[in-house]
């Protein structure tokens, strides 16, 4: 039993652009320390600005707000509910500093990602630790939950985003759809360093066991950022989606973006602007799953996760794998980002 004196529970996200001005400078926050050409910075800029420079992604983090205190209130756990983020305002940094003058001695942090990765692990408690350096005597401690890909509320969720896109398919085709799980790419040499596709893999077998063990399904990835000449995961979903139609059996598919819990810019362009457009001009049929967002079953997991540091109540897992680690090791989700060579 952890039974562990927390006094706030802290969401910790990405952070997105809410207009025009902020593109930039959130891309250039994003891409710091980062392997990535410029060209392909202003590509996605060039994304989020057809969308008025604006990604869901805050606005959803605030409904999640919204939803955990409800939870709490609901199940008289009597914890405030802070936010902050890497790369856009509210920044963790300026939420700690609040969370200081605010009284909050020892917070639980929940990480809006649910598998190991440096992006999702690692370097957000590299976030949280620069933070308190800057806020010096008096910064929160502050704790994680544990990765959340085989937890069965957060299972649960998933399944049910997944069963209301497929239930659009027409009946008779569906035992020949084709389910696609995306997830954002990573460098192989970051992939190397942690569990990434084997809990990502976990979670799609999980939900397929649910929604039927007869169907079709792959994982596949989005959104690679690095240059041409390094190795990220593959395949790309654009490019799994032409490979499939020339192998001639698809008429449907169910796509879930797994890898993400919101709807986020990399969602509606990646998906529902190039992958959609593909499909239509293949002539494929495609219906794009809900990320868990706000899913009463996700927010109970949130809750539970919560529970089970405050309370010691039972770490529940489901699959082949054990519930993760709370204290993440010494050498967790490294990375190394390889450096282009330097010009002769
Ligand atoms: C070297 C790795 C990565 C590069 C380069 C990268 C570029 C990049 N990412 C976004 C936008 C988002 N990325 C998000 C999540 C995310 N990104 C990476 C890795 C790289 N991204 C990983 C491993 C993950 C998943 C873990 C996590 O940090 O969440 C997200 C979603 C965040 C969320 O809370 O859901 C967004 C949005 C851009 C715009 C970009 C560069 C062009
Ligand atoms: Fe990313
Ligand atoms: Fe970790």
């Amino acid at each position: 039993m952890n039974d562990q004196n927390y006094d706030a529970l802290f969401l910790v996200s990405f952070g997105g652009p809410e207009g025009p001005d902020d593109v930039m400078p959130y891309l250039e926050n994003v891409l710091r320390g980062k392997n990535v050409p410029r060209e392909r910075m202003l590509e996605v800029g060039e994304h989020y600005n057809s969308f008025g420079g604006v990604s869901p992604i805050n606005q959803q983090n605030r409904d999640l707000l919204e939803a955990i205190r409800a939870e709490f209130k609901q199940h008289n756990i009597d914890l405030p509910v802070y936010w902050g983020n890497r790369n856009w305002h509210p920044m963790i940094v300026d939420t700690m500093r609040q969370m200081k003058d605010d009284g909050i001695q020892k917070a639980l942090a929940f990480f809006t990602n649910g598998y190991s990765c440096y992006s999702g692990c690692r370097q957000y408690r590299e976030n949280i630790a620069d933070a308190q350096a800057s806020i010096g005597e008096g910064a929160p401690e502050v704790h994680k939950t544990r990765m959340f890909f085989n937890h069965p509320s957060y299972i649960e969720a998933s399944v049910d985003r997944v069963r209301t896109a497929f239930d659009k398919i027409p009946q008779e085709r569906r035992a020949e759809t084709k389910f696609l799980f995306t997830a954002h790419s990573i460098p192989n040499s970051m992939a190397d360093f942690c569990k990434y596709s084997t809990q990502l893999t976990e979670s799609c077998r999980l939900i397929m066991e649910s929604i039927g063990n007869e169907y079709d399904w792959e994982l596949v990835y989005q959104s690679r950022s690095g240059p041409p000449q390094q190795p990220w995961l593959e395949p790309d979903v654009c490019d799994r989606i032409t490979e499939l139609k020339k192998e001639g059996n698809v008429n449907d598919i169910v796509m879930h973006p797994v890898g993400f819990v919101s709807d986020h810019m990399e969602v509606l362009y990646d998906l529902d602007t190039e992958a959609k457009d593909l499909c239509d001009e293949l002539g494929i049929n495609m219906e794009r799953s809900l990320s868990v967002g706000v899913h009463p079953k996700f927010v109970t997991m949130i809750r539970e996760l919560v529970q089970e540091r405050i309370a010691g109540t039972e770490r529940l897992a489901i699959g082949e794998m054990p519930a993760n680690w709370d204290v993440c090791p010494q050498d967790c989700c490294l990375y190394k980002p390889q450096r282009r060579p330097a010009k002769a």
